[in-house]
């Protein structure tokens, strides 16, 4: 189990480039298994997560060639697909989330897509019913083993039909679109995900000769074709990355610019950030968060009551962002609630900022209401351990405001989805050290 030490009350200065984005890579590697030809993808974050796909991707028979760094070219020739019955694939197949994103395309082009349970952060329940129903609606056969927690699908041939999600679930949307684009006929799926992401997931099977109307919205329309074939793909930068950058700078009081942040992808993120009294200004590209001297002032409703921020699916706030948000209110001046609606054990890790002197009440396992200090008190360094990813970056900005020196544990779940963290931090005068193998 790796580990951090952090020095906090240090100001930052400098910029800082967000790495090409977790959850898009997840579905963009998914998708080279959907043709026989080459498919070149750049901006490809190098995190554990990822890594961890590339690998499994290998091992079902994928051609892999590294260019350079981010730069990959995939061919899905010949695949080896007595790898999904094997004992190794339920062990690599759980290691990740988006490792789900495979059965969507194998199932389309192979007949077959199988799937150990998957993994990702243990955030709460995780079902997967809006994937399996809506292969089954394309006419696959599903079955599930309980004692091996081992999902199949299998079809000769997938229909297209209209289907109502039962909910905007983003993998499940990403899978079963991955698996209509090859289906006969037309597919009309309503309540469809549609946040940037998947919009690039679309975008790109478009280029592979894929029609797929409606890309943006939560109605999607896609008309099924025979084979798809090679392209070229560039990831998106990551939000989440950006709004944790921003987050870190308002906490630390620092002047902080950050690059390329492709901001008419961003949705209500810079507004949110804007709302609990952030300074977020547009440079071209480039975010620009002055150093908030002054601390930040949340701002309440027109009617004076108090803030609520809530997680929504996009053009929703995106949840993966609200444990930033809720440090960040630790410092601020005035009070919100933080109202995480999607997961139920994603707010739990507020008891580490407890210790550490923050004001908040858990009010259920879904709301936690915040009071913020306005700077009057610091956060005390402690020890910690990251329990998810999300979490850990916010505990880890947490510690870089804090005074004194904060270890954070289990640092594997925050280079699950951060590339060199510590090193890209360092560069802009953080105070952090990574212990290996503590
Ligand atoms: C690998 C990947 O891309 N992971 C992201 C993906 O996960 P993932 O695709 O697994 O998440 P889903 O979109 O399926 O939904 C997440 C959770 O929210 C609930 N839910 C979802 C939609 C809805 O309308 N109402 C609702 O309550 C679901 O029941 C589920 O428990 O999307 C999540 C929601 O943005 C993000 O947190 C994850 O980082
Ligand atoms: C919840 C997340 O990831 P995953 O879905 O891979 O667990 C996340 O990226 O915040």
């Amino acid at each position: 189990m790796g580990t951090f030490k952090i020095e906090g009350g240090h100001q930052l200065k400098g910029k800082i480039q967000p790495q090409g984005a977790k959850n898009e890579a997840l579905q963009i590697l998914c998708a080279v298994l959907l043709t026989a030809e080459e498919v070149k993808i750049d901006n490809i974050p190098d995190i554990i997560d990822v890594n961890k796909l590339i690998a499994l991707l290998e091992k079902l028979g994928v051609k892999v060639n590294q260019l350079g760094k981010g730069s990959y070219i995939f061919k899905a020739d010949e695949l080896n697909l007595a790898y999904l019955e094997s004992a190794e694939f339920k062990e690599d197949g759980k290691g990740l989330r988006g490792s789900i994103m495979i059965v969507g395309p194998l199932l389309a082009r192979f007949g077959k897509g199988y799937i150990p349970k998957p993994g990702g952060d243990k955030i709460g329940r995780r079902r997967l019913d809006t994937h399996f129903e809506g292969f089954i609606n394309l006419g696959a056969k599903f079955r599930y083993n309980k004692e091996e927690l081992f999902y199949g699908v299998e079809a000769d041939k997938l229909k297209g039909t209209y289907m109502l999600l039962d909910e905007a679930s983003v993998t499940g949307t990403a899978n079963i679109v991955m698996a209509a684009v090859l289906a006969e006929g037309t597919t009309t799926i309503y309540n469809a995900a549609c946040e940037p992401y998947l919009q690039q997931l679309c975008k790109m099977l478009n280029r592979m000769g894929a029609k797929i109307s409606g890309v943006g919205s939560n109605l999607l329309t896609i008309e099924g074709v025979d084979e798809l074939g090679g392209t070229e793909h560039r990831m998106l930068p990551d939000m989440i990355e950006i709004g944790s950058w921003i987050g870190l700078a308002a906490m630390t009081k620092s002047e902080l610019t950050i690059t390329n942040v492709s901001w008419d992808d961003l949705g209500v993120i810079p507004s949110v950030f804007r709302k609990i009294g952030i300074t977020v200004e547009r440079r071209g590209d480039d975010i620009y968060i002055p150093a908030h001297k002054d601390g930040y002032e949340v701002q309440n409703y027109i009617d004076g009551s108090i803030l609520t921020i809530a997680d929504a699916p996009w053009p929703g706030f995106t949840p993966d962002l609200l444990s930033i948000i809720l440090v960040v209110l630790t410092q601020a001046r005035g009070a919100a609630i933080v109202h995480q609606k999607m997961f139920e054990s994603r707010l739990f890790f507020v008891d580490k900022l407890i210790d550490m002197g923050a004001k908040i009440i858990l009010c259920d396992p879904h709301r936690a209401t915040v009071i913020g200090h306005d700077f009057k008190s610091k956060l005390k360094a402690t020890t910690m351990t990251s329990p998810d990813i999300r979490a850990g970056v916010s505990l880890l900005i947490a510690a870089l405001s804090a005074k004194g020196t904060s270890t954070i544990h289990n640092i594997e779940q925050i280079d699950r989805g951060y590339e060199n963290i510590d090193e890209r931090l360092r560069a802009i005068g953080a105070k952090i050290e990574r212990l290996e193998g503590n």
